[in-house]
């Protein structure tokens, strides 16, 4: 039984070639380790990494229906097959699949755990070759640039050239938009979603309210907690807990619990969890301990935050697309405050101003920025109008 999330990733890894739906017989294996080292922004260079990712569907003779699907913050490999740690269908297992708006029928879907992250691929967790020890805070801070490089080497070993399209939602789409900048000859169509070109200013204030928590627990140990048996379980709650509320929205919030009560007919006068917000939030607190790392959070949490690609480009945006041939489809959500439609709006407008090939579509819902990951019909059929539109063009 694992008993760290290192253990649940090095598990999960011997464990993978049962849990997916393999694609190649001939690659049994869910993780890719490359023979070059991959160069960081931070100026250091990870050597040796590992990506563990998971494919769904056939890849065509001329390996031109390949979609590949970014995870956000807290995601992982699992889009569309069971998670070995939770147990459940996988995050986008709505949206992936014979018949759905990304169709496996059709297309070959590959989605790998970031760098960084710690479901398999090179992370915190890893073990750092220098020292024999888990890396801790040793590893460098790791980019979204960082990310979609690995990714991209990923990709080229499984012999594609260009990407029929990359889709992700929120640290998903940062990745969507990084793709299309580094790399713009190697994506026919883009689809970021909940996203914007930068991390705003509010962002990085909820991302450091979450990082000190974890860093309070005086069970973290500057990051050396494996080496102490321990874990720090209540900073890491407490961090998911303010940022779930950024995930949510106000009208979706009172219109599932309001005031209600927890378990109780009257106020306790004291500071269990009276009303139902609270309990839930408990709840999302402890289900994400078990499941996620707390050194990666403060990774993926930094990656979001130094994500602006308008400062790569001397502050324009456009400049970014200059050029850009990739067709994309942004997608907002009415209520979502972490990633208002203006921040996604911001993105058009410089696709537009640099004659890029873009649609629009901002969803009318309640239920704020996780909106992406529930079943939502509009949002459905505009993933699914874009992308049989793209697959025409591309002959597919
Ligand atoms: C994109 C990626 O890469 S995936 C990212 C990783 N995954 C996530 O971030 C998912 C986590 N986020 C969530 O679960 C978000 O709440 C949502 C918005 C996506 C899910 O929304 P919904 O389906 O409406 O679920 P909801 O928010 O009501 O949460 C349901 C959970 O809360 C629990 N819950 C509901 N009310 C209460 C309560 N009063 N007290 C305690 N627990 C409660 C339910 O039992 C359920 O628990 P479970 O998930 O352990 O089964
Ligand atoms: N709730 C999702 C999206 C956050 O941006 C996650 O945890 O990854």
């Amino acid at each position: 039984m694992p008993t760290t999330i290192a253990d649940t990733a090095r598990q999960d890894l011997e464990n993978a070639a049962g849990n997916r739906e393999v694609y190649d017989p001939s690659s049994p294996v869910a993780h890719f380790g490359a023979d070059e080292p991959l160069l960081l922004d931070a100026g250091r260079a990870l050597s040796p990494f590992q990506i563990a990712y998971n494919t769904y569907g056939t890849l065509n003779e001329a390996k031109s229906n390949a979609v590949l699907v970014c995870h956000a913050l807290t995601g992982d490999h699992y889009a569309a097959s069971q998670s070995p740690v939770t147990g459940k269908p996988g995050w986008w297992s709505s949206i992936i699949g014979p018949g759905k708006p990304i169709d496996t029928d059709r297309f070959f879907v590959i989605c790998s755990n970031v760098i960084g992250g710690c479901m398999g691929s090179t992370g915190p967790a890893s073990i750092d070759p220098a020292t024999g020890e888990p890396y801790g805070l040793d590893l460098p801070v790791i980019t979204i640039r960082d990310m979609v490089r690995a990714q991209a080497m990923l990709v080229e070993r499984l012999g594609i050239d260009t990407l029929f399209a990359v889709i992700g939602g929120s640290m998903g789409g940062m990745q969507v938009l990084q793709w299309t900048v580094s790399y713009p000859d190697k994506v026919f169509a883009a689809l970021p979603i909940a996203t914007g070109a930068r991390h705003s200013s509010q962002n990085i204030a909820f991302h450091e309210v979450g990082r000190q928590a974890v860093m309070a627990d005086p069970d973290w140990h500057g990051g050396r907690y494996f080496a102490v048996g321990k874990r720090p379980r209540k900073g890491l709650a407490v961090a998911r807990m303010a940022a779930h509320v950024t995930y949510l929205s106000e009208m979706a919030l009172h219109r599932k619990f309001g005031r209600n009560l927890q378990d109780r007919e009257t106020l306790g006068f004291g500071f269990d969890a009276d009303f139902q917000i609270e309990s839930y939030l408990r709840h999302q607190g402890m289900t994400f301990v078990d499941r996620f790392d707390a050194n990666s959070y403060l990774y993926m949490t930094r990656a979001m935050d130094y994500f602006d690609i308008a400062g790569d480009f001397g502050g324009r945006l456009a400049n970014a697309f200059l050029g850009a041939k990739t067709r994309f489809c942004l997608v907002s959500f009415s209520s979502d405050w972490l990633f208002p439609t203006e921040e996604n709006r911001a993105v058009v407008h410089a696709l537009n101003a640099a004659a890029a090939s873009v649609s629009f579509v901002e969803i009318e819902t309640d239920r704020g920025h996780d909106a992406f990951l529930l079943e939502e019909p509009h949002f459905f059929a505009a993933i699914d109008g874009f992308v049989s539109s793209a697959a025409r063009a591309r002959g597919l």
